[in-house]
């Protein structure tokens, strides 16, 4: 299946149009989908009982609002999740959604222990994250290194250059990468697990950005690709 990779400034473009005046969407409509696709990946990939507990690493941007979204989706699903945000967003729409995982009871953890977890959610950085890691996430990225867990990263494996990846294999590699909308260039060095999800994208702006969205078997939300 031939997959189109695109640029960072591709991808910023294509979240822009969707969410202009032309487009229609709000962030909430594309975090929600983005965020059940997630979840449906995890779904697909680690069954419940013998993957009860997840741990969703989540950044300060929309990447970790998807983390967000997600925990509170696998907790319907009957996972036990746990949450790691440690750069809690302002923005309304952030205190939102925390306070519906809160209604869930789900923990809001001080650290991240990939050893009490049987998968891990990376939603740290998405398509906007560059140059070096900085505090508070250093460490957690280096933990993700080390750990056996199997991780699940959220639209590019965090510490990796969104275009260059991460040549110099500084960062962990995760078992599992759900691309949202379209692959960014760094998806094109990896070897895991492949979904496609974020599926809002309509003909009309696929065709403007030539993006090669795969077919979506039936009422799925992802799409696995490799
Ligand atoms: N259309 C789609 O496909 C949709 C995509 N969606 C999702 O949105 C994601 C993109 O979200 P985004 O633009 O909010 O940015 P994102 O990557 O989460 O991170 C930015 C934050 O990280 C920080 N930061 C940056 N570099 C850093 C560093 N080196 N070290 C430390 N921190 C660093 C920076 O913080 P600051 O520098 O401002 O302190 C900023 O706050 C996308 O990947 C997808 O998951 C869906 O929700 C909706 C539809
Ligand atoms: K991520």
């Amino acid at each position: 299946m031939s997959l189109k990779f695109i640029t960072q400034k591709v991808a910023q473009a294509i979240d822009e149009d969707l969410m202009s005046a032309a487009g229609g969407f709000s962030v909430d409509q594309l975090m929600e989908l983005a965020g059940l696709s997630v979840a449906q990946a995890v779904q697909k990939t680690y069954p419940t009982q013998k993957h009860p507990r997840v741990l969703i690493c989540c950044g300060p941007g929309n990447n970790g609002g998807d983390g967000l979204v997600a925990a509170r989706h696998l907790f319907h699903f009957g996972y036990k999740p746990s949450i790691y945000y440690p750069k809690q967003s302002k923005n309304d729409l952030y205190k939102r959604l925390v306070t519906q995982c809160n209604n869930l009871n789900i923990p809001f953890v001080e650290k991240a222990s990939p050893k009490e977890s049987d998968i891990i959610v990376d939603a740290i950085f998405g398509f906007s994250f560059s140059g070096d890691v900085r505090d508070p996430f250093k460490e957690v990225v280096r933990d993700l290194k080390e750990t056996h867990v199997p991780i699940v990263a959220v639209d590019i494996p965090s510490g990796w250059d969104v275009e260059k990846g991460d040549p110099e294999n500084q960062f962990f590699s995760p078992d599992t990468l759900v691309s949202l909308t379209a692959p960014k260039l760094c998806a094109q060095a990896f070897k895991g697990r492949h979904f496609i999800g974020g599926r809002f994208v309509p003909p009309s702006l696929a065709e403007k950005f030539d993006l090669k969205i795969p077919k979506y078997p039936e009422g799925d939300q992802v799409v696995q690709v490799q």
